[in-house]
């Protein structure tokens, strides 16, 4: 079926030439010179796309992209005057999926016509099979939960991947930014392109320049090649601004420029190269508090937060609980090889559900990762989860204090137009019927970090690894994207060298004198001591892992899962 689109502009030369590059394209289209003559257009034609000048002999774009976005589902993109930024972001506001500037260029056009192509072949499958539509498939098997919090949210996941516009995720750590930032990415049109994360905070701030921006050989001291930037790597894809607050107020200006012009310039380099990314950007910290504390920029905020997303915490979406314990169980049996996925009994379940997640959706996995490790069964049970037990009559009280322990446990909301909080979107009636632990009676603070890491002290926040992403084109030299991020992926240089660490350590650690302490603390100095004797069990038993464990007093399990934590590689064995 042919794809049908309404051009609405004042300029008939204009006109004329979008309408020869959708011909092109294989698209049909009618011209409107004025808003009426689009309105009335819209009435008596189905059109799949529109594309609408803002400024209009009797009225604005922005009318037309309110009423067509409040009535249809057809992607409506946006001209703009150059410099006009304030208008297109008020148009992506209301729901317009893309803008173009002028003077047009044609490039930027066709790509900006591709995407919308995209969206509607997107559409007609869903059309097709509204049940099990892929995107639908997709995210319910990545983003996990089916609480009343998590339908809203997952609709407005499915909405914003067909936008282009900037997309803030706030939320506490752990709750699933940056898994929300990779769906929206892969169910968008952009998802042949890369998805590039970068942990703004973990970049030396003397690399930053180079390290979004790229460099060309010889530009300054130990510039040994040219080096293509983030902001390239994602180019045809998305860029993902993790931990956005911790942008310096320098590299702030700049990417605010280079997000504006779409345009970046290497250093050493004279000319800029236009790049087409979308970009997603995250942070655990308020932002518009930065703001008015002069830590972050006002112009970046407005620029990268044209939609806000934010995402619930664990604890307002108890009923989730279960499922994402059955969703971590089943990843950890598949990461370890297990022959099935340990089962939680009901008490651990419920025990879990009583839990104060003050690390969320983390916090879950990472305690259940642990209570595999010490089950060495294959039930789960209140005894290995590790969590203190509850007083019944601390439990009675708790189930009054409920809503406060709920309300006190989130940031007052904030009235910000653009935000789109699930929480309030949706009545999370079931979650009053559980049992919730007010936070002030939850575990000390000091003995949870203690239970959800036992055996390193920053388990979350690398500063640096790796990323490969492909991307449609299949170069693979282009797709390699340096990148900064906090998951404990390491790639295989970076597994070297953490070998070498490792045995560098073990040579270097030290006897203590009586009455010594360890100089790098007692997490440090007992993590190196399991780590040597771990180890020396392995070499004893010519790395065999079954054996060791049995020299250790220990499961084979458990020592599979301490080799993981302490980053004893296989590799060490040479
Ligand atoms: N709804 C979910 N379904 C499945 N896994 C989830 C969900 N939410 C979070 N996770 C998992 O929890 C962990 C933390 O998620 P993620 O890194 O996306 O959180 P975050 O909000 O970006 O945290 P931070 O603010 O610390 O960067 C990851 O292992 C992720 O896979």
């Amino acid at each position: 079926m042919t794809t049908t689109a309404l051009v609405v502009d004042d300029e008939v030369d204009l006109c004329r030439l979008m309408q020869i590059t959708l011909t092109k394209m294989g698209i049909k289209s009618d011209v409107a010179y004025t808003l009426s003559q689009a309105r009335t257009f819209w009435q008596d034609n189905d059109y799949d796309f529109c594309l609408t000048d803002l400024k209009l002999p009797d009225g604005s774009g922005l009318e037309l992209v309110k009423e067509i976005s409040n009535s249809s589902n057809i992607p409506i993109a946006v001209i703009t005057a150059h410099g006009s930024m304030d208008l297109a972001i008020e148009a992506l506001k209301l729901g317009a999926f893309d803008f173009v500037n002028k003077p047009l260029e044609l490039p930027r056009l066709r790509q900006l016509v591709e995407n919308a192509l995209k969206v509607i072949h997107q559409d007609n499958e869903v059309q097709a099979a509204p049940e099990c539509s892929p995107e639908q498939k997709m995210l319910d098997s990545r983003l996990i939960g089916n609480s009343a919090v998590m339908h809203p949210l997952k609709n407005t996941i499915l909405k914003l991947a067909r936008s282009q516009a900037p997309v803030f995720l706030s939320g506490a750590s752990g709750t699933g930014k940056e898994v929300v930032a990779r769906l929206i990415h892969d169910l968008s049109p952009r998802r042949d392109g890369s998805f590039v994360p970068v942990n703004c905070g973990a970049i030396p701030s003397e690399l930053m320049e180079s390290e979004f921006f790229g460099h060309k050989k010889g530009s300054f001291t130990g510039a040994v090649a040219d080096k293509q930037g983030l902001f390239q790597q994602a180019n045809g894809g998305t860029l993902f601004l993790d931990e956005v607050a911790d942008l310096p107020l320098a590299m702030q200006v700049k990417l605010l420029r280079a997000i504006q012009e779409k345009t970046v310039r290497a250093i050493g380099d004279t000319k800029e190269v236009p790049v087409d990314i979308r970009i997603l950007s995250a942070t655990h910290k308020d932002l518009s508090q930065l703001v008015q504390d002069g830590a972050f920029r006002q112009d970046l905020y407005y620029r990268i937060n044209v939609i806000e997303l934010k995402l619930p915490t664990l604890n307002t979406r108890r009923d989730d609980i279960p499922v994402l314990a059955d969703h971590f169980l089943a990843m950890i049996a598949d990461d370890w090889q297990l022959e099935s996925p340990p089962s939680l009994t009901m008490e651990a379940c419920e025990r879990l559900q009583r839990h104060d997640f003050a690390g969320n959706v983390r916090e879950l996995r990472n305690l259940l990762e642990r209570a595999v490790t010490l089950a060495d069964t294959s039930y789960i049970d209140v005894s290995h989860l590790g969590l203190p037990d509850i007083e019944p009559e601390l439990i009675n009280t708790q189930e009054q204090n409920h809503s406060s322990a709920i309300d006190s446990s989130e940031p007052p909301a904030r009235n910000v137009e653009n935000q789109i909080d699930v929480q309030s979107t949706a009545q999370s009636t079931k979650d009053d019927e559980q049992v919730i632990q007010s936070s002030n009676m939850a575990t000390p603070v000091e003995q949870r970090a203690i239970n959800l890491h036992p055996y390193r002290t920053n388990t979350n926040h690398y500063p640096s690894m790796v990323q490969h992403s492909s991307a449609s084109n299949g170069s693979s030299s282009t797709n390699v994207a340096s990148t900064y991020d906090k998951e404990s992926v390491l790639d295989s240089a970076d597994q070297q060298e953490s070998a070498q660490e490792t045995s560098k350590d073990i040579s270097g650690l030290q006897e203590l004198f009586d009455g010594q302490l360890p100089p790098q603390g007692l997490e440090h100095y007992l993590q190196e001591q399991e780590k040597q004797l771990i180890i020396t069990a392995l070499k004893q038993t010519g790395w065999n892992k079954t054996q060791a464990a049995e020299l250790l007093g220990t499961t084979f399990r458990s020592l599979r899962y301490r080799m993981k934590k302490l980053e004893i590689s296989e590799d060490a064995s040479d």
